[in-house]
């Protein structure tokens, strides 16, 4: 029994390429930076956090404390300058993120964390992709603001949609940049027993 605990549409698709049966259990948890928090730390605590809130719910709710269920969590944040953008909360923040990543590259940090339902096995990944933007103007931040395709999305863009307009290069995994890393999806996955194909091998 695989759980995701995630309630973004993007990545139970993106799940859903590689697992045959999986069920989403999404999790609130305060996603506020700890003070001097490194970007990277940052996204790995939140997947952390996310797998454990969801493992005391599904502990609570199904009251199953020994089950062999396999817990998946995930974050991602966009990095510019070292400081994290998350989802933009108004026009002005949406139009502050878009301004400071036009003509810019930037980072997006996709992290991953695998558990089993007692915790006792914890795998924790995290992966840097690169991406170039082109320059924005201004006119097209606000009729872009008003397609509401940044609204839910880090760092107010989203590349599979008409934010892949901006994406001059990218540099790193695709699916992550989407929300969930396949290839290190798949391959933490493994380490649980859970396959995507019959015979999978690693190098
Ligand atoms: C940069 C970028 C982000 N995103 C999305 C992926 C994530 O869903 C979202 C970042 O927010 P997250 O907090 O990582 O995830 P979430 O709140 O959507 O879902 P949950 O915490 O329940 O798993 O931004 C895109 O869809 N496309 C993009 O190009």
């Amino acid at each position: 029994m695989l759980v995701l605990a995630s309630a973004s549409p993007r990545r139970k698709a993106l799940l859903d390429l590689i697992v045959k049966e999986f069920f989403v259990l999404p999790v609130d948890i305060d996603e506020t930076p700890n003070i001097n928090e490194q970007a990277e730390a940052y996204v790995v605590r939140m997947a952390l956090e996310k797998a454990r809130a969801s493992i005391a719910k599904y502990s609570h709710q199904a009251g199953d404390h020994s089950s062999d269920a396999v817990f998946i969590a995930s974050d991602t944040s966009v990095v510019i300058d070292g400081d994290v953008l998350g989802k933009p909360t108004s026009f002005e923040d949406a139009h502050t993120m878009l301004r400071r990543l036009s003509g810019r590259s930037h980072q997006v940090i996709t992290s991953l964390c695998v558990s089993n339902l007692n915790q006792d096995h914890v795998l924790t990944e995290c992966v840097t992709t690169e991406v170039l933007f082109r320059e924005i103007s201004d006119i097209e931040i606000r009729q872009y603001w008003q397609t509401t395709e940044p609204v839910d999305k880090a760092g107010a863009y989203a590349i599979q949609g008409l934010g892949g307009v901006f994406v001059r290069h990218l540099s790193g995994s695709y699916s992550a940049v989407v929300g969930l890393p396949l290839y290190e999806t798949a391959q933490l996955l493994a380490q649980f027993g859970v396959h995507s194909l019959e015979e999978m091998s690693y190098e």
